[in-house]
């Protein structure tokens, strides 16, 4: 192999760190990549592949981007799911071999981008950590760009779901794994193909003495107790990972991950992947999307963290009645007080992402523009804390007891830093006059020294006689004398000459050089103190990281609130009661979204009752497109709302806390998994009856449409009775289908109720009335849904045909069945009466059974006659139906 040049090979070993991540090596102004990272990097980013000399005349693939515009091409990778290291110089050329010493001085990985778009991404970047052991999980989340860091243990039977429902909550870019969770093919399947984050494995070596050591170090604490997981080794051991990660990978401070909180699922509401997907709460199922999700909504917030504290709301609804009433209450003196209101909105639209501008600023890479925007953010908290004055409501009184006013920060930016200044921070131009006497000196220096060539001008002009001459400057020369060939002759002796132009000659004298040393001496000078006294303001910032993040948490807080106030006011909602009663009772509820969506059209409110006792399961039966859904949606929705804390859609609400909401809805084909619809569905029922409790709260949406009609129906039996059993779990619940047959289980079991959607008809037409109502419905009006929605009168009229016949056969079906149950008493009945006397009864009872028994050899009767009826489960009975059904239908041709 030829022998690699020294750069090469510094190059190749640094790289060999590095093998998973594009390698983007600082040379000059550039960042250059070679070999497969050049080929990586020209693929995805469109660059031009050229080639480079790696010694002896070889050459290896390179491409390259300038530095001053690498954070967009940075970026674009990390998007793709890349990891970058990124290596500088860190050192002067070296005395000895001349070459410049080169280090990676930080992994950028999806999970770690900090300078994303501070002023429009509202959502954060997460990286979590997940470790195991029989025991259970742990669980850790970082967002190292708001300094956000939060842990939890996760045990139990169930412990592998509650780390799928965290995973679904926090979607993260990237996740760090040990090798038991690698185990779980559950977990694996959910991080894979619902996420599809980076995954990055936690070195075997890493144990929970190495996590509590870095822990410990990095809160400069002696134990973890103050952070409330000193006894959970589980969440230590997560905890640490993503620390001892962020250390190898960001190789600076991390000052802003100033805090660790410990949370317990159990303190919010338990919401699985598919009910947060159904009830689309941050995003829409279909597109993905904010627009049409319940955040999309109620988020009226102006700041990047009031956006992400609202949808950490959102996502995490609480079970506390206390504390959601403190947020109720706030909610509505907000809104009771438009005028303060909109002042707190006003001042709150000034306020950067404090958080981000804050992880900026400890990572050091906050310019000038960055200090402004802070210092403009704080500027407002002395206004926002005395508004908050005026609020009685006890949330809001103690959020103004946590703000800090931080003038003493604003005061040092707006003493220290220019109204605006560049972005970069190596040029000068930054620190306002009066904050330093040095710089002060050398900006004074400059001035005179400007000045004085301004006059020297006028002086040599007279001196010389010559009107034209001019003093100029240019970066090779520096200062100089310029005179015009036509007045060469007045030149004076002590003008040395430097530089012949076309048309003039340019001159110095001692006396500029002299001055032109001390001004650019001068300017040098300023330039480096400014950089030096800008650092030293930035540190001094980062040492009040605490306090900032303490207030921008207090007004990321308040930008929730007042977008929930917002919310009520204009979408015209109410306050609900909240309490640990058993019911829920809505009157007049409106779907959120739907309403909002809506643009001519009215929505049609409606109420709900349901408790644990009489009324907990309603049966909603109604054509398609009547409002089923949209209806047991509202009624989850305005459940989840109130818990967060917010007004809702309806015109009086009492909500009895649930603990979790499962929703089983629509049949979607999870074609990336493979799996039928059927298959999904039975996935999603059999979460729900396994962990729903007396204090949930199930929508349940066409269960069993996925397969034939009498597996379906006898499954939704089966899940009725098991769900209503108070004995087994007696949720409220909501239950819409087409199965009419099911409305007979009022009658059957207890606390349940038929409801049904109102329909009117007009002649040939079907109007929905959307109106929900007691009793079930009678007809399915499929056919005429199928009109509206277009398809041919000759399809239309071929259906009522085939339905009228198939009634038909149901009916004859139904016949089939009173005969053997008829049958059946007979046979119990032969026991005490002979043979004649049996057959005599029957015939009394029914004539036209004569026939079916005079020929004696039906083979279904016989079978029929056999079964042990009472042994049999609703889904077996109606499965053996089905199969007697075909056989008589047989024998009868
Ligand atoms: N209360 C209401 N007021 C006004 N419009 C409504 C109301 N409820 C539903 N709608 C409208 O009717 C449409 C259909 O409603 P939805 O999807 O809930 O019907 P569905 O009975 O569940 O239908 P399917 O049985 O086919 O699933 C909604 O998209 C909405 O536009």
């Amino acid at each position: 192999m030829a022998k690699l040049t020294p750069m090469m090979q510094q190059y190749v070993s640094i790289k060999k760190e590095y093998e998973d991540a594009i390698l983007f090596f600082r040379l000059g102004d550039f960042y250059e990549m070679f070999n497969d990272d050049a080929k990586i990097a020209a693929r995805e980013l469109e660059l031009t592949l050229t080639a480079r000399n790696k010694g002896k005349g070889d050459k290896i693939p390179m491409a390259g981007v300038p530095c001053h515009s690498a954070e967009s091409y940075i970026s674009k990778l990390i998007e793709k799911g890349y990891r970058v290291a990124i290596c500088e110089q860190v050192e002067d050329p070296s005395e000895a071999s001349g070459l410049v010493k080169r280090e990676v001085v930080r992994v950028i990985t999806p999970g770690t981008v900090v300078n994303n778009n501070i002023l429009e991404d509202k959502n954060n970047n997460y990286l979590s950590a997940i470790v195991s052991n029989q025991e259970g999980y742990g669980f850790a989340l970082v967002d190292v760009s708001t300094g956000e860091f939060a842990v939890t243990q996760l045990d139990g039977k169930e412990a592998v779901n509650k780390v799928i429902d965290e995973l679904s909550r926090i979607s993260p870019a990237e996740v760090l794994l040990d090798q038991q969770v690698k185990k779980s093919a559950k977990i694996m399947d959910f991080i894979k193909l619902q996420i599809n984050p980076i995954i990055t494995d936690i070195k075997e070596s890493f144990s929970h003495d190495r996590a509590y050591e870095l822990l410990t170090d990095h809160f400069e604490t002696i134990n973890l107790e103050g952070f409330g997981c000193e006894d959970l080794p589980l969440a230590i051991m997560a905890a640490g990972a993503v620390l001892d990660f962020l250390i190898e990978t960001q190789k600076r401070s991390l000052r802003h991950i100033n805090q660790l909180s410990t949370y317990s699922t159990i303190d919010y509401m338990v919401l699985d992947a598919n009910t947060r997907r159904n009830l689309e709460l941050v995003k829409t199922m279909r597109d993905k999307r904010k627009k049409g999700s319940l955040l999309w909504v109620i988020d009226k917030t102006v700041t990047a963290m009031g956006g992400r504290r609202l949808r950490r709301w959102v996502e995490q609804p609480l079970l506390d009645v206390e504390e959601i009433t403190l947020r109720l209450d706030s909610v509505e003196e907000i809104s009771e007080n438009i005028l303060l209101k909109e002042e707190l909105r006003e001042l709150l639209n000034q306020v950067y992402d404090i958080e981000r501008l804050m992880g900026k600023v400890i990572y050091g890479s906050a310019n000038a523009r960055d200090l402004i925007a802070l210092k403009n953010s704080l500027a407002i908290l002395p206004e926002v804390k005395e508004l908050l004055s005026q609020f009685d409501s006890e949330k809001i009184k103690a959020l103004r007891e946590r703000l800090d006013k931080l003038e003493d920060i604003n005061d040092l930016i707006e003493r220290s830093i220019k109204e605006e200044p560049p972005t970069t921070i190596t040029e000068g131009d930054i620190i306002k006059e009066g904050y330093d006497e040095e710089l002060d000196q050398y900006l004074d220096a400059m001035t005179n020294g400007k000045n004085w060539i301004i006059q020297l001008q006028q002086q040599e002009r007279k001196r010389t006689g010559i009107s034209s001459l001019k003093v100029g400057h240019n970066k090779v020369h520096g200062y100089y004398i310029e005179v015009t060939k036509a007045n060469l002759d007045s030149v004076p002796e002590d003008y040395v000459r430097k530089q012949t132009l076309s048309n003039s000659e340019r001159y110095i004298t001692p006396e500029l050089k002299e001055k032109e040393a001390v001004i650019l001496g001068a300017e040098e000078n300023s330039i480096d103190l400014e950089y030096k006294l800008f650092v030293e303001i930035r540190d001094q910032v980062a040492k009040q990281t605490d306090r900032i993040q303490r207030s921008a948490n207090v007004l990321a807080q308040l930008d929730a609130l007042v977008s929930l106030a917002e919310v009520a006011l204009n979408n015209n909602y109410t306050k609900p009661i909240v309490n640990q009663n058993e019911a829920i009772n809505i009157k007049s509820g409106r779907h959120p979204v739907v309403e909002e969506m809506m643009d001519d059209e009215v929505f049609v409110p409606n109420d709900t009752y349901l408790d644990q006792k009489d009324e907990r399961f309603s049966i909603i039966t109604g054509p398609n497109m009547s409002g089923k859904s949209t209806y047991m949606r509202q009624v989850a929705l305005i459940t989840l709302l109130a818990q967060i804390g917010s007004f809702v859609p309806a015109k009086q609400a009492e909500i009895g806390i649930v603990d979790r909401i499962f929703t089983r809805v629509g049949a979607s084909d999870d074609l990336t998994t493979g799996q039928s619809t059927f298959m999904v569905e039975m996935n999603e029922v059999a979460n729900i009856l396994n962990n729903a409790t007396s204090q949930s709260l199930i929508i349940l949406d066409e269960v069993g449409r996925g397969t034939s009609t009498y597996d379906g129906l006898s499954i939704a039996w089966a899940v009725i009775e098991y769900i209503s059993d108070s004995e087994k779990i007696g949720a409220k619940s909501l239950f819409a289908t087409h199965y009419h047959e099911l409305t007979e289980l009022e009658d059957r079991l207890e606390g349940i109720k038929n409801y049904n959607v109102a329909v009117q008809e007009e002649g040939e037409d079907v109007v929905f009335l959307r109106k929900i109502i007691p009793g079930g419905a009678d007809q399915s009006y499929g056919i005429e849904v199928a009109k509206r929605a277009g398809i041919p009168d000759l399809v239309i009229d071929r259906s009522k045909e085939i339905l009228a016949q198939l009634e038909e056969q149901e009916e004859h079906t139904i016949e089939i069945t009173t005969q053997k149950l008829k049958r059946d008493k007979v046979i119990e009945k032969s026991e005490e009466t002979s043979p004649q006397e049996k057959e005599d009864d029957e015939v009394k009872e029914n004539p036209s059974q004569l026939l079916l028994f005079s020929n004696g050899d039906s083979e279904v009767l016989t079978k029929l006659s056999k079964l042990d009826i009472m042994s049999l489960t609703p889904l077996d009975a109606m499965n053996v139906l089905h199969k007697l059904h075909q056989e008589a239908k047989e024998e009868m041709n």
